[in-house]
């Protein structure tokens, strides 16, 4: 292994010889005076990559190091396998290296995180203290996903991270805090809670504040929690946001408070999917759901899926109707424990079950390798969320499938989504013959089924019930409280 000078993160500023890292000059010049209109709009055009330079206008190869990135970065970056800096890491990071506010716009799985940790982890050497960094994230399972990512990337430098999660105990978490830790990872509703009763808990003197999911977090739900939020945080301070798909609205964009922002937009159309991506539909009469979505598991049989679904309960079903006919099938929903959502998700990422049946709280930013295809068994209700979702599979560079089921009811949304994609889709090909064979087999796990589904919904809220008790209460209705703001996104 190539020695390195490590750096680590001393919580006493000055035994830090401070060496003011010479970033490369940005290829997108800053300009006049940017406004967050000019941002605005900037961000709504299809753009090219900014990325190509060289003679014959083909991207040049680059390192961390020729970003700017530090030596002990730079070899977190390699035990990770990142040999060369993804096309938004080029773009973002001199950029955030120069201290500007930032909007990142590239497809799913394209390394976004790393984007943002990177200059994060690189300023917080420079400048150590304590409860340097904020990010946030619209779900549970995301937000422990990123602490991770500051984790892996925080290795050789002593980073401390803290992660404030809905669902979860609240003096633990205090308790966390308590240890002054460099970054904190949260869910909105949760991260409210802290500011406003853990005593000793601000954010006073945050330096940087990252809104992953931007477009979700800056949304009508989010929106309310994140003023409230935003009146914690100092105004001196650098804001990063980042998605795969990004609000134009300028009031959206004007929640997040930005100054001068700088738009890094890889994308080359509004709404892209990554080229290693093939996208089927098949359009099927809606009586016949269950039988076609069953041929095509069995079509797939032995890889890895996540099929989305629009209902907790529909979750249920589909989750039961799988492994009544022998298929590895594991439901994620906010209708489970907080404990039984992060078991879940473990359960699949180690393989122990190979079919992830989910509402929309996972359709963002859940990085799990190697998933092989994505079956929309509902369509989202929009096609950002089409975008969300499929983008779970053909990761960092790998080739994905992504089928979606279409019935008479659907016509509409299909016809929004495929516009929204600018891209007509090829039907999936599929002999009825051979689909009809599952039917007497399907119809029976659908009995089977129904049963349980009605033992689930009479014990729910019961002692060790799988369902929570939660029926009827509605986000924001009295009794559900903040806290649950992240718990469904479905
Ligand atoms: N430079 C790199 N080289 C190789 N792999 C990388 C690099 N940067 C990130 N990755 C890996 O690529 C995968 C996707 O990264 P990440 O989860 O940050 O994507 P994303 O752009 O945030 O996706 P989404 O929009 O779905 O949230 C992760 O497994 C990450 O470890």
């Amino acid at each position: 292994m190539s020695s390195v000078k490590r750096r680590k993160i001393s919580d006493n500023p000055s035994a830090v010889k401070k060496k003011k890292t010479e970033a490369p000059k940005p290829k997108m010049t800053p300009g006049p005076e940017p406004r967050i209109e000019d941002a605005v709009s900037e961000a709504s055009d299809a753009e090219e990559s900014t990325t190509l330079d060289n003679e014959n206008g083909e991207a040049a190869p680059k390192t961390f190091k020729d970003l700017g990135i530090v030596d002990s970065l730079c070899e977190a970056c390699d035990r990770l396998g990142y040999k060369q800096p993804t096309a938004i890491q080029q773009e973002a990071i001199p950029l955030a290296l120069q201290d500007r506010d930032i909007i990142g716009i590239a497809e799913t799985g394209s390394g976004k995180t790393a984007a943002f940790a990177l200059p994060i982890l690189q300023a917080l050497l420079d400048k150590p203290q304590p409860l340097f960094a904020l990010v946030l994230a619209p779900t549970r399972e995301l937000a422990a996903q990123i602490a991770q990512s500051f984790e892996a990337l925080g290795s050789l430098i002593n980073l401390r991270c803290a992660l404030l999660l809905g669902g979860l105990d609240m003096v633990q978490q205090a308790i966390a805090l308590g240890k002054k830790p460099h970054v904190v990872v949260a869910t909105p509703g949760r991260l409210l809670d802290h500011l406003e009763k853990t005593k000793g808990f601000s954010l006073r003197n945050l330096r940087y504040c990252v809104m992953d999911e931007a477009d979700r977090l800056l949304d009508m739900d989010f929106g309310p929690i994140l003023e409230k939020i935003l009146k914690f945080l100092p105004r001196e301070r650098r804001t990063f946001l980042f998605s795969a798909t990004m609000s134009s609205k300028v009031e959206s964009l004007q929640r997040a408070s930005l100054r001068d922002p700088l738009k890094v937009n890889v994308s080359t159309s509004k709404y892209q999917t990554v080229s290693t991506l093939v996208s089927n539909y098949l359009f099927i009469p809606h009586i016949h759901k269950d039988t076609y979505f069953i041929y095509l598991c069995n079509e797939f049989a032995g890889k890895t899926m996540i099929v989305f679904t629009r209902t907790v309960l529909e979750t249920q079903r589909i989750a039961i109707l799988l492994r009544t006919l022998g298929m590895g099938a594991i439901p994620l929903h906010g209708g489970l424990s907080q404990s039984a959502r992060l078991g879940a998700l473990s359960k699949f990422r180690a393989g122990a079950r190979n079919i992830l049946v989910a509402t929309d709280v996972a359709a963002r930013g859940l990085d799990i390798p190697n998933v092989d295809c994505v079956i929309n068994y509902d369509l989202p209700q929009d096609s950002k969320t089409y975008i969300h979702r499929v983008g779970r599979t053909a990761r960092a560079g790998k080739s994905g499938h992504a089928l979606s089921i279409v019935t008479q009811y659907d016509l509409e949304i299909w016809t929004r989504i495929e516009a929204a994609l600018g891209t007509k889709l090829t039907e999936y090909a599929y002999e009825k013959d051979e689909v009809m064979v599952f039917k007497a087999r399907v119809e029976e796990a659908q009995r089977h089924a129904r049963n349980e589904m009605k033992n689930l919904i009479d014990d729910r809220g019961k002692k060790g019930s799988v369902l929570k008790g939660h029926r009827g209460k509605k986000r924001g209705a009295p009794g559900s409280g903040r806290d649950n703001m992240d718990a469904e996104e479905g």
